[in-house]
């Protein structure tokens, strides 16, 4: 087996969202790269501790953590950092797609309320803790946030989960200049569609549709997005291979966003 490169060597990183899909991707990739130990952050329990139970056990944890709850997101940075001395990487990449109608005109603002509640003001949350302890330890680190496509263009659809990965990039472009001070880079990553149980779950035949439309739709041909492809854009922002990038939204989407929308006839 070739070796692999430690990009990540000796660093603390946390994932939100890492028992499953693109986070789970990242757990996986970031251990591999040497990090001294990987957090899963997530209320799938059974699937979070089966998943850092495959992964070397000195390196990864699994903390029960709703991201929507400040207190639990406070209570689970804490706890990595009395464990492990410091927090080098945030992954805040927990997230839920919520009902696929949700149009303006009959907006279920309870349904509205929960997407919010993860996508936004969890990221808020995560971002926010993660912050400090790296301002109090004077760490350096990485702040890393997923935000989809969905964060630069309006939709016909999913009005409230469109809205909560604007709202991503909101907060990336500000925690960058408000941390920049202290050293720490804020980027995002923006996946186009990729079959993880996110997509795949609530409303399967619309979300089938999209990545059937998304596909064929990018201007890369012959590849098809995996979560190893978004793993690894997570790996170069964490590492020093992106030492002087922040404020960034790292687009991975096979060039995508550059076209007309793909979802505006679903
Ligand atoms: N799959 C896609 O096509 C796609 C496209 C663009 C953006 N994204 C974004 O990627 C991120 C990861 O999604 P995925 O596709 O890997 O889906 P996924 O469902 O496989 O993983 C999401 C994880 O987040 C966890 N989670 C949900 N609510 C949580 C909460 N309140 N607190 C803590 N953890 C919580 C889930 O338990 C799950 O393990 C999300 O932010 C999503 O919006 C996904």
């Amino acid at each position: 087996m070739a070796e692999v490169t430690q990009k990540l060597k000796g660093k603390v990183a946390i994932v939100t969202g890492g028992a499953s899909g693109i986070g789970e991707a990242t757990a996986r990739l970031f251990a591999q790269h040497g990090a001294r130990a990987v957090i899963i952050a997530d209320i799938q329990d059974e699937k979070g501790r089966a998943v850092a139970a495959s992964i070397p056990s000195q390196i990864c944890s699994y903390v029960q953590c709703d991201v929507s709850d400040e207190n639990q997101v406070k209570a689970m940075v804490d706890w990595t950092v009395q464990k492990y001395g410091q927090l080098d990487i945030m992954f805040s990449n927990a997230g839920i797609v919520g009902n696929s109608g949700q149009k303006v005109l009959d907006l279920d603002l309870s349904q509205f309320d929960r997407v919010m509640n993860v996508n936004a003001r969890g990221m808020a949350a995560c971002v926010k803790h993660a912050g400090r302890v790296m301002v109090e330890k004077r760490v350096r680190g990485s702040i890393i946030c997923t935000g989809s496509i969905a964060a630069s263009r309006g939709g016909t659809w999913r009005t409230d989960y469109i809205m909560s990965k604007h709202a991503v990039l909101g907060l990336v472009r500000s925690a960058c200049r408000q941390l920049g001070e202290y050293g720490i880079r804020v980027n995002s990553i923006s996946p186009s569609a990729v079959m993880t149980p996110l997509m795949i779950s609530a409303e399967a035949e619309v979300s089938m549709k999209a990545l059937k439309r998304y596909g064929p739709q990018t201007s890369l041909k012959g590849i098809t997005l995996t979560v190893k492809h978004l793993a690894e854009a997570a790996l170069f922002l964490a590492s020093d291979d992106s030492a002087f990038v922040s404020g960034l939204d790292l687009g991975v989407d096979g060039g995508l966003i550059s076209l007309p929308d793909p979802m505006s006839s679903l």
